[in-house]
């Protein structure tokens, strides 16, 4: 795995972010247009808002996410609200954003409306951005999930799930892994030794079903990008 330490989250944020915008503009200037594909959490935050000032022409971007707590946009669990107040503005403000929570109830009944959806992303998606749990789960496929084996197939035939995750709150959406891995550039974004640590336990074993992020980074080529 390509690894790049930064001296701290600021340099960190400063310097990915103009190596983001770099990929994309490479993407529209091949395509047209191109697709970002970002996590939720608190770890992309500070990058968000560094990303969103970056010169680029954004309206040629579409900008969607790994997952999605299935709770109202309006709640404070949402990614699409972190999305939406940390990224999707000042420049970035013009960028088209596709989100995965959608009128259903149910995140299971939400499936199909965010396969449809998914015809507005550009694909293979451009760039990905993956954060990691402590418990090694990446965009919701949660160790702890009865879906994790759907997740994890690279057979299953729908690019989103449902996930129930076992420890924390809310239904989830999920890209599967096979949906993930349908990626040009693919990023590990981790802060902290904690993140650091969890890595380190991941490298070091082989189960995927307990620590889902291996699956990731066995089939994949992923560029962990890294700061204390
Ligand atoms: O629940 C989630 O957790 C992971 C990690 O979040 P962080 O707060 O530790 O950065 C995140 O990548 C995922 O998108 C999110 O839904």
């Amino acid at each position: 795995m390509k690894q790049t330490t930064y001296t701290d989250a600021k340099v960190l944020n400063q310097q990915f972010s103009k190596r983001i915008a770099g990929l994309l503009q490479e993407g529209i200037d091949n395509h047209g247009q191109a697709s970002l594909i970002v996590s939720g959490g608190r770890t992309p935050q500070g990058l968000f808002a560094c990303l969103s000032e970056a010169e680029l022409d954004w309206s040629k971007v579409v900008v969607s996410l790994a997952d999605e707590r299935w709770v109202p946009a309006t709640d404070d669990a949402s990614n699409e609200k972190m999305v939406r107040e940390h990224l999707l503005k000042g420049k970035a403000a013009r960028a088209q954003f596709v989100g995965l929570k959608n009128a259903a109830t149910e995140a299971q009944q939400g499936v199909a409306d965010c396969v449809a959806n998914l015809r507005e992303i550009p694909q293979p998606f451009d760039v990905l951005i993956l954060g990691m749990g402590e418990d090694g789960h990446t965009a919701s496929l949660f160790p702890c999930s009865k879906q994790i084996g759907q997740g994890l197939d690279m057979d299953y035939p729908r690019p989103y799930l449902a996930v129930q995750p076992a420890t924390a709150p809310n239904w989830r959406m999920s890209l599967s892994l096979a949906a993930l891995l349908n990626s040009k550039h693919i990023f590990l974004h981790l802060t902290g030794d904690a993140k650091r640590a969890v890595l380190d336990k991941a490298l070091a074993g082989e189960d995927e079903f307990e620590m889902p992020i291996r699956a990731v980074l066995k089939r994949a080529e992923v560029e962990l990008v890294w700061a204390p």
